[in-house]
């Protein structure tokens, strides 16, 4: 049987709603889940395949996307939460009962700061914006996966209209360049 990408990718993409207002993601604790709320869609939807970012169990990708952070507030169980690593740019807070990871925070500078990285499949509720692209494809070898299988994951992909990169997207990196280039004075402000 071929491995699973992502249950929400495996039998093709559903299209989100571009007028869905939000709503509320949950961590999988039976019992005082911890509940964020997000005001606002989600936008840059797409599969992550590095080490980092949470997966739901026997998955080869993550499936995340980012929301401004004035959007996002913890409404439940705040006090289950901690930062997975403090030294990453991206501070991802997970829950202690259940190791999901209900978001991602970037307090230094940097090109993405002011956006949160969330997981919409923790949410009940459908509309989200649907994965546009997937990221980080050749670090599920980091993890484990068999390099032979590489070209079989990059056609499935393909198949369910997701272009594949091994960092992110060109035009994410092209807009992380471009704020670099005008940090450094290469570009104009
Ligand atoms: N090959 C590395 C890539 C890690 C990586 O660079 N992840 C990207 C996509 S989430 C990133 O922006 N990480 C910043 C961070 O984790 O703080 C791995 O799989 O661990
Ligand atoms: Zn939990
Ligand atoms: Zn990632």
């Amino acid at each position: 049987m071929a491995p699973s990408l992502h249950p929400l990718v495996d039998n093709g993409i559903t299209a989100g709603d571009a007028s869905f207002p939000g709503g509320k993601l949950r961590c999988l604790c039976a019992a005082n889940p911890v509940e964020v709320t997000l005001a606002s869609n989600v936008a840059h939807n797409h599969v992550c395949g590095c080490s980092k970012c949470w997966k739901p169990a026997g998955a080869l990708f993550s499936l995340v996307a980012v929301v401004p952070r004035d959007k996002l507030s913890v409404t439940a169980n705040a006090d289950k939460l901690q930062i997975v690593d403090a030294a990453a740019a991206i501070q991802r807070y997970a829950c202690v009962g259940c190791g999901t990871h209900l978001y991602g925070r970037i307090e230094k500078e940097h090109p993405f700061h002011g956006l949160d990285f969330v997981h919409v499949e923790l949410s009940n509720t459908k509309g989200w914006q649907e994965p546009q692209f997937a990221a980080f494809v050749s670090s599920i070898i980091e993890q484990g996966f068999d390099p032979a299988g590489m070209d079989a994951v990059r056609s499935k992909l393909k198949s369910v209209g997701l272009e594949s990169y091994d960092a992110l997207s060109s035009p994410l990196m092209d807009a992380i360049a471009t704020w670099t280039a005008k940090k450094s004075g290469k570009l104009p402000a």
